[in-house]
């Protein structure tokens, strides 16, 4: 079965001329937002959604171009929609998120004192798929990224891979390929500079060619027309652009 995908952004943490690495991923009658960073609410208004289409979204970790506009879908949710949207998200994150970033803009005494009051949270355990909706089944698989700070990258339906933000981690891309039957990755990519917290292009390149067959880039800088050509068979995911995977 496939699935849709729309990068609402492609865009790594600082790009200006993208905006920041989220997805929509699109079953029949369902839509989840992956990731939800700063830009979101503009880049979902450019595409002429609103976060009144989204009916669930999925965090893969703190940082703010990734959950920067939750602040907004969770006001949005409550005074304009008036519903909860499932939020899934690893339950070693639910803490942080509400303690260390969003308590400071949501809390309002006696309506909104916890995560609960404005999302319908659904606590996800790495290695243990979910279904999200009849067409997606989401797994988390723990990811490195920054010392200290949980990050999770998720396999979807058994057969795509999208990459949290992460360090190179090869061994995982060839245990997903060979021992897992995965067929599609979507990757970050650091096109300059030296991957101490991202994946670099170099490294990527560095795969074997089965598996770069399948990788797609994403969370790419504002340089990355100028590195169109010398990506060998991974292909750049392109913002707005819907994917049939
Ligand atoms: N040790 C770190 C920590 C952060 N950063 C930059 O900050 C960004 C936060 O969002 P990101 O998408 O993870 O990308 C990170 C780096 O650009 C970085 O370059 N080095
Ligand atoms: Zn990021
Ligand atoms: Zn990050």
């Amino acid at each position: 079965m496939t699935l849709k995908l729309q990068m609402i952004g492609t865009g790594g943490a600082f790009a200006k001329s993208f905006f920041n690495n989220n997805a929509l991923i699109i079953d029949e009658n369902f839509t989840l937002l992956l990731d939800c960073g700063v830009t979101a609410p503009m880049a979902l208004h450019r595409l002429g959604r609103s976060f009144e289409s989204v009916d669930a979204v999925l965090i893969t970790h703190i940082h703010a171009d990734h959950v920067g506009g939750l602040e907004e879908l969770a006001f949005r949710m409550k005074m304009q929609y008036n519903r909860k949207i499932a939020l899934y998200i690893a339950e070693a994150l639910v803490m942080p998120l509400w303690e260390n970033t969003l308590r400071g803009g949501l809390y309002q005494e006696g309506s909104i004192t916890s995560l609960n009051d404005v999302f319908d949270v659904r606590p996800l355990q790495p290695g243990t798929a979910v279904d999200i909706s009849p067409g997606i089944r989401a797994e988390l698989i723990q990811t490195r990224h920054i010392p200290g700070k949980d990050s999770f990258s998720i396999y979807f339906n058994d057969r795509i891979f999208y990459s949290a933000d992460m360090i190179f981690d090869p061994e995982l891309l060839n245990r997903l390929v060979n021992e897992r039957g995965c067929e599609v990755i979507l990757h970050e990519c650091q096109l300059e500079g030296h991957g101490a917290v991202h994946t670099t292009l170099e490294e990527l390149l560095s795969l074997p060619e089965h598996i770069c067959k399948q990788i797609y880039l994403m969370h790419y800088g504002d340089e990355m027309r100028s590195y169109e050509g010398r990506t060998d068979s991974m292909q750049f995911l392109e913002q707005q652009r819907i994917y049939e995977l």
